[in-house]
């Protein structure tokens, strides 16, 4: 156990791409937590998806031991956070954790708007921020240019040298400025404070699922002494448990005797799933515990909703276990069966947000080789209902255009709303102006930072959770950065829209949506399937429905003949290969009113697109 005043606990807050995971890995590599083949893949994010994106899902933590110039050495127990807005709360817990950060921003690109978010969230956890700003090496590098933006935009100090307060410069790629970090942090970051002799708390900041430990749980001790054996309860959760393991990751897995106050370190105690150890409970233990849980304890909700089916309705199956497994990693989606006529039968999955989304659609086309149709994205809604002879009046939430009440019983619906924060590039401000505008929202503050500027609008998540990401990154070129926070629930003028193929309503194509945007995208959807579905020998209409009113309206042209029949006469076996492959394609296709929908076209109507 090491003397409290000679601990510091940071993480690292970063933009994407700004170099955080480059840095980590520098740091470990001069405390010597790993030789250099080690070193040779990075580190810290550990999974396929975070590589690829560039998105640290699962926090981490590395304990490393820092022999320092004044001689003495210090333990750094470093706390990487996941860099999404959908993990706020994750986040805020691994925050909770720490008493200071490292703020790394690229010297090149200055700060972005994420950046920001987490940087606050660190201000209000009474964080020390220590600036580094990194990728000096480049030639467009502008360090001092980039320590005077982020005075002015985050209001720290960052001029200067480290030594005065200031920021340190750093290139993680040559190595430069390495140790002066380690020392920064040594000398800028308060120790923990916490008492051995007090009953046990410590904060649950993490837990995954390990097939070798059960669920591993990344823990921070503020009072008493986390050891092997000891019974211990979990406040919130209210289990109980017997710890059989406690450790820290160096990075490599390492057991200790014990974790003491101040400490950050990992516990297993026989868990089968995570759910069982939330983020944000309170570890004490049996016998003598504390009385009263740590503050700032949240079960979160998801947030987005939407179904999720296999091509291939074969899959099934293969889709129930695979999710089933996801969720054993991951106690913030959830999920239940749904059939649904034009897509069979699937799962109606909940998540903390849209990135959240397209994580688990990825892991599960990529790590269970799964062919996936998710319908369009939901949020929840809460329904007002009014009373009838028979009923009295109530609230409800839903989440699935399918549940959508009669519209005779529904009195008003509320619908969440965000406040986004948006940076971009001057010259793309007017675009991105009208595309919130058309998404309903209202502004409510614009400025200009050195030549870029910092807009933010209240907008319904319905109008977010379509294409609104896409659609800006798109008309920024990739420059523009987005960050949202929910601010509650508005009462809006929402209604479900059907669509109609040959009459007969098409399930997994219902939306919900503003009145306002209804005959837009009515239209566009319209449109859309006019091109995606093959013709027939018979005219089909095509038409988006507002209760029993008719908003759009398509026709499909009816085929003259069967073109088909006449061109392969002779060779059998040519015949026959065809054949097949039309019972192939017949097995993707779905019956609507006697109108065969291939399955891509309910992907393809479902994509907002370029409109
Ligand atoms: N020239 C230069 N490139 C750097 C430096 N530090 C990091 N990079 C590069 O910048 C890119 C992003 O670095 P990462 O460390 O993955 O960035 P990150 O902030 O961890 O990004 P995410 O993990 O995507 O959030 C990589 O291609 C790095 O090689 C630096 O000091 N100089």
């Amino acid at each position: 156990m090491t003397d409290l005043s000679k601990i510091r606990n940071f993480s690292i807050i970063a933009h994407i791409d700004h170099g955080k995971s480059t840095l980590a890995d520098r740091l470990i590599q001069v405390c010597g937590g790993l030789t250099d083949r080690e070193m040779s893949e990075q580190v810290l994010d550990n999974m396929d998806i975070e590589k690829e994106r560039g998105i640290t899902i699962k926090a981490q933590t590395v304990r490393l031991n820092y022999t320092a110039r004044d001689g003495e050495t210090y333990e750094l127990n470093l706390m990487d956070t996941p860099g999404h807005v959908d993990f706020a709360y994750e986040v805020s817990r691994s925050l909770a954790a720490c008493e200071g950060a490292l703020l790394v921003v690229d010297a090149a690109q200055g700060v972005e708007a994420q950046t920001l978010a987490n940087v606050y969230q660190s201000i209000e956890h009474d964080h020390e921020i220590v600036p580094v700003i990194n990728k000096v090496d480049l030639p467009a590098a502008e360090p001092d240019r980039v320590a005077e933006e982020i005075e002015e935009i985050v209001g720290i100090q960052a001029t200067g040298s480290w030594q005065e307060g200031g920021s340190v410069h750093t290139s993680a790629k040559t190595g430069l400025g390495i140790e002066d970090v380690l020392e920064a942090l040594v000398a800028r970051i308060p120790p923990p404070q916490g008492n051995r002799d007090a009953p046990l708390k410590a904060s649950l900041v993490d837990s995954w699922y390990d097939p070798y430990l059960g669920v591993v749980i990344l823990v921070r001790v503020i009072d008493g002494v986390l050891k092997k054996g000891l019974e211990v309860r979990f406040m919130q959760g209210g289990t109980q448990h017997l710890v059989d393991r406690v450790g820290c990751f160096t990075p490599k897995r390492t057991d200790l005797p014990d974790i003491g106050p101040g400490e950050i370190g990992f516990i297993t105690a026989q868990i089968k799933e995570v759910e069982q150890a939330r983020v944000g409970d309170t570890i004490t233990t049996v016998k003598g515990g504390a009385d009263k849980a740590l503050p700032g304890y949240k079960e979160v909700q998801p947030v987005v909703f939407c179904g999720l089916f296999p091509v291939d309705a074969a899959d099934f199956e293969k889709l129930r276990e695979s999710i089933g497994k996801l969720r054993l990693n991951d106690a913030s989606f959830s999920y239940e069966m749904e059939s649904s006529a034009a897509l069979g039968f699937g799962f109606r999955a909940g998540f903390l947000g849209l990135l959240h989304l397209e994580i688990i659609q990825e892991r599960l086309s990529r790590e269970y080789d799964l062919d996936l149709i998710t319908t369009a994205p939901s949020v929840v809604y809460r329904v007002h209902l009014g009373h009838t002879k028979n009923e009295d009046a109530k609230v409800v939430d839903i989440h699935n255009p399918a549940d959508w009440p009669d519209v005779n019983r529904i009195d008003t619906v509320e619908e969440p709303w965000i406040k986004a924060t948006i940076y971009t590039p001057d010259e793309y401000l007017g675009a991105i102006l009208k595309l919130c505008q058309d998404r309903r929202g209202v502004q409510t503050n614009l400025t200009y930072v050195g030549g870029r500027a910092q807009v933010t609008y209240e907008l319904p998540l319905n109008e977010v959770v379509f294409d609104f990401y896409d659609r800006l990154k798109s008309i920024s070129r990739g420059y523009a950065s987005f960050d949202y926070e929910q601010i509650g629930l508005r009462e809006g003028d929402l209604v479900k829209m059907n669509i109609m193929v040959n009459a007969e309503a098409v399930d997994a194509l219902s939306l919900i949506v503003h009145r306002s945007v209804a005959e837009e995208r009515g239209r566009g959807m319209c449109e859309r399937l006019k091109d995606l579905i093959p013709r027939h020998l018979f005219k089909i209409p095509i038409q988006a429905a507002i209760g029993g009113k008719i908003i759009a309206r398509e026709t499909i042209a009816a085929l003259r003949k069967d073109v088909t029949a006449k061109c392969y006469g002779g060779d059998i076996s040519r015949k026959k290969k065809l054949l097949d492959k039309q019972k192939k394609g017949k097995a993707r296709m779905r019956e609507y009113g006697n109108v065969s929908i291939p399955q891509e076209a309910f992907i393809a109507a479902l994509r907002m697109g370029e409109e």
